[in-house]
Formats: C-alpha cells, structure tokens, sequence
C-alpha cells in the first residue's frame, strides 16, 4: 500500500515541487490561535503553496472575519473546509471567576473531538492525490490528527501557539527539573503556573501532549530569532536526540498595513489627530471579562494618568462567538464625556494591528497575550503588562525582565486582588510620560524595526520561512 502510493506521488514534469505540496491547518478554536494559523497560511499561501484550512464552520467564519491585513476571501489557493459539528452549549463568560482562564471556552474545545473524523478524511483524500502533504496542527489539536501518522506521504508539524521563552520553561517543567539560575532562566522571576488553568483545560492539556503529540516531525512558533533566539536555540538542543526541528517562522502578522484598510475606521480617524507616541492602546485580547469594580478602577486610573488613551472594552469571546447576548461593561455615568478629547472606548472588534502601526500609538496596556506581543513587538510599541491567565504571567517577564521594554502593571502574587486607579495610573505615566518609558520605547522602535526587516529578503525570518518551506517540498 505504501509503496503504491509512493508510485503515485512521483512528481510529473512541468509542475512545481510546491503544486505537489498541500499544508492542511488544524487551528484550536479559540481566537488566539485561529489567527495565528490563518496567518501563517497567508504566509505559505505566497509560496505558491495550496493551504487547506480546516475547523468548525463558526470557527473557520470568526478567524476570517476578524483577521487583519489581508482579505483570505480574496486570496487565492487557500481552501475552507467548514466541518458542520453538533451543536456545543455556550456559557456566557464569568466576569467573577476567581480564576481568570476562559472555562466558558471549554465545551468549544471539547466539541472539537468531533473534527477527527472529516480531518482522517480529507488527509485520506489529499494523500491519494498530492505528492506530500503537510500538517500544521496546533499543539492542543494533536488527537484530531492521528490519521496522518498512517498514510505514508504525510508529515505533521506542531504549532505552539505561545512564545518560546513560555515552551522552553513547560518542556524544563516537564522533565521534573527544577529551573536552575543560568544565562536563560533566572528561577526568582519566573511565576508558578498557579492560578493560570482551570483543572478542566489543564486535563486536556496533559491528554494531548501525553497521548498524542509523540508523533511529529518538527515544530514551529511565531517569533522571531531576533527576540527570541536563545530560547530556540535551547529547544533545539532538549530535543536533539529525537532530531526535531523547531522553526521561528514569525512574526505570522502582516509587518506592514495596506494603505487602503485605514481609511473607514473611526479610531483610526481619532489617532490620526494625536501626536507621535502620545496615546496608550488599552486591550486584554478576547478571553478577558473584567468584573465591574475593576472596569472602575481601570477607568479612574485611565483618566487619572492625563494619557490620551484608546481603550477596547469588550466581553470575553463564548465558543459560539456568533450566538448568545453580549454582556456590554458598563462605564460609570458620564465616563465617556468626562475623557472627551483624551481618550476613546471602542466597544466593537477594534482594528488592532493598525492601532499598533499608527504613529500615534505609544504604548500597549496589555494582558500579554502573545498575538498581543508579538503584534506590539513588531510595531515596536512597548508593553505596560497585566496578565491575566495562561501564558501571560510568563510573557509579562520576558517582555519586562529580558526584552527590557515594558512595566508591571499586575504583579502575578497579587492575582486576587483589584488592581486599584492609583496602581493604573502610575504604571501608565511611568510608560508613557517618563525618562523610564522613553528609553523603553526607544528599545521598543529598534527591535520592531529589526523583525520587521528579519521578514525581507536575505532576514532571518525570511531565511528560516525559506528553509522550512524548501525543507516540506523536498
Ligand atoms: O478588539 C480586538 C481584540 C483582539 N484583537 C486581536 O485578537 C488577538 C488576541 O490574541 P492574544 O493577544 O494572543 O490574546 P487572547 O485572545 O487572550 O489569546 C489566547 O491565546 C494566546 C495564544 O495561545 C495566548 O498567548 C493567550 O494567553 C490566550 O489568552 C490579537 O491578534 C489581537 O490583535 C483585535 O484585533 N481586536
């Protein structure tokens, strides 16, 4: 059977190496990492490589509808498969659960149990037909694609959707070792995971990576060497026995914003008007719902930082992000008109990407998510950080204790407590309107302008891109 199908794919004259290549995406259906994948397609899609992007119907609608910089609509040689699954139930999120992490995501992520079935069939289908085929599945959808482990021409990639400081200290963890001083890792900075999962998402967590992930030939990341080299270079030596490879295939966002997407959107308008690094962007991703004393707090300590301010409050995503009642945060009375001028709140999904590129963006008020960092890293705008779950209590110490360009806003041992407007409002004076803050923002532009040129022609991140590209069509 192998060796009739190895018959089969023998590559016909006239046509590319990479026509005979297919890279199916298998996302995790949450916002953070539905947006990476269909960025990195984009990325493979100007390879001349067909991507085949895979996932619940909703899902597949939400990723494209809130992608940003380009139009996946539009682009050619990108495929949808939308898997109709059975209906999952959506709670509405907790804006006062103790742990912050998005429990109302979980029935979400159960149900995509349900895509293992059609993702068999179409790696069954595609493998009769292409010469090799390539999944990219992130790190939490490997039960979904065990099919690829038996059909002879197809490899599988996994994609961890956090940055490689956070990978590199799970894989540390993992081995029962306890992180010792050395020039990576400095133990007195490293938060626990405490507080960081519900028991349920830390469950399907070691499922996963115990079960099913053994089986791989390589994984990628959206960093770049240029920010994150040093920790690449130690996943690559803890995996150097089982000759794994590990790509930094980032930034996956686009560096540079088409001209003709800014015109129609008011925020952008409003920036438009603001000087050169004068106005904090305000945004903790699409898994965060704040209780509404902290919604208080937050916008005292905004108003009372005298910063202008663009500030996105909106609920946390459900599973279904297209059903069920929004929330809508309330704003103590007359909030809007009392910052009239100074600041902006953007209720609706807000154009984040462009906010970050505008010249008038000086600084990021963020939960660290890492689209977030990376994002704000390659438009060089320097973090006030405020983790709030997952990844982020750890992405807030490479962002502020190693890269140098961001503050505490939340110290991680403080978790439980509101963080109160005078807190606010000195973490966002200390970024934005001190000596401190500028040389952070200095730091900030250069290594933006650097990763921003590692994507050119001859940059490090064009090079890797090219190496794993020549490396899945050979
Ligand atoms: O109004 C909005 C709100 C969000 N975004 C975008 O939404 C994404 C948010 O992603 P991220 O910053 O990573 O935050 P989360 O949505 O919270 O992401 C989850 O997934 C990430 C990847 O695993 C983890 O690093 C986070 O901790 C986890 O919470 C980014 O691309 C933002 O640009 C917008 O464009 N407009």
């Amino acid at each position: 059977m192998a060796m009739a199908n190895r018959q089969q794919h023998q590559p016909s004259h006239g046509i590319t190496k990479q026509a005979q290549v297919v890279v199916v995406m298998v996302p995790f259906p949450a916002q953070g990492h539905l947006n990476q994948l269909l960025q990195l397609s984009r990325l493979i899609l100007s390879h001349n490589i067909q991507v085949r992007y895979v996932g619940a119907a909703t899902h597949n609608r939400q990723a494209k509808q809130r992608v940003h910089g380009w139009d996946p609509d539009a682009a050619a040689n990108i495929h949808f498969h939308d898997v109709e699954i059975p209906p999952f139930r959506c709670p509405p999120p907790n804006p006062n659960a103790k742990i912050k992490f998005p429990s109302q995501l979980q029935p979400a992520f159960n149900a995509s149990s349900h895509l293992t079935e059609p993702v068999s069939m179409l790696l069954r289908a595609l493998s009769c037909k292409a010469r090799k085929v390539i999944v990219i599945h992130d790190s939490l959808m490997a039960s979904v694609i065990q099919e690829a482990r038996l059909l002879p021409n197809v490899e599988s990639y996994i994609f961890h959707s956090v940055s490689a400081f956070a990978v590199s200290l799970y894989a540390w963890e993992q081995q029962g070792k306890i992180i010792e001083e050395n020039e990576l890792f400095d133990p007195r900075d490293i938060p626990s995971l405490e507080g960081c999962f519900t028991a349920e998402f830390a469950d399907f967590v070691s499922c996963q990576y115990n079960n099913y992930q053994k089986f791989n030939s390589g994984c990628v990341y959206n960093t770049c060497k240029l920010v994150e080299g040093a920790y690449m270079d130690f996943l690559e030596k803890e995996t150097l026995k089982e000759g794994n490879k590990h790509w930094a295939l980032g930034p996956f966002n686009p560096v540079t914003i088409p001209e003709r997407s800014k015109k129609k959107k008011f925020c952008l308008d409003w920036l438009d008007k603001k000087a050169r690094n004068s106005v904090i962007y305000v945004s903790f991703g699409t898994t965060t719902a704040l209780d509404d004393e902290q919604i208080k707090e937050l916008a005292t300590g905004l108003r009372e930082s005298k910063q202008n301010f663009v500030w996105v409050l909106r609920d946390a995503d459900k599973g279904d992000v297209f059903s069920g009642e929004e929330r809508g945060a309330e704003l103590p009375e007359g909030y809007e008109d009392s910052v009239d001028g100074i600041g902006l709140v953007v209720r609706d999904w807000a154009p984040q990407l462009e906010i970050l590129a505008h010249p008038a963006t000086g600084g990021f008020l963020s939960h660290c998510g890492w689209n977030s960092c990376m994002e704000s890293i390659t438009m060089g705008v320097p973090i006030a950080a405020w983790p709030m779950h997952s990844d982020q209590p750890r992405n807030t110490v490479l962002i502020t204790k190693i890269l140098k360009i961001g503050v505490v806003v939340k110290e991680w041992e403080l978790r439980d407590e509101i963080v109160k407007s005078k807190i606010v409002e000195s973490a966002v004076k200390r970024l934005m309107a001190s000596t401190e803050g500028d040389e952070m923002r200095k730091r900030a532009a250069e290594m933006g302008e650097s990763v921003r040129g590692s994507v050119a022609e001859g940059g490090v991140s064009r090079m890797e891109m090219e190496s794993f590209i020549a490396h899945i069509t050979s």
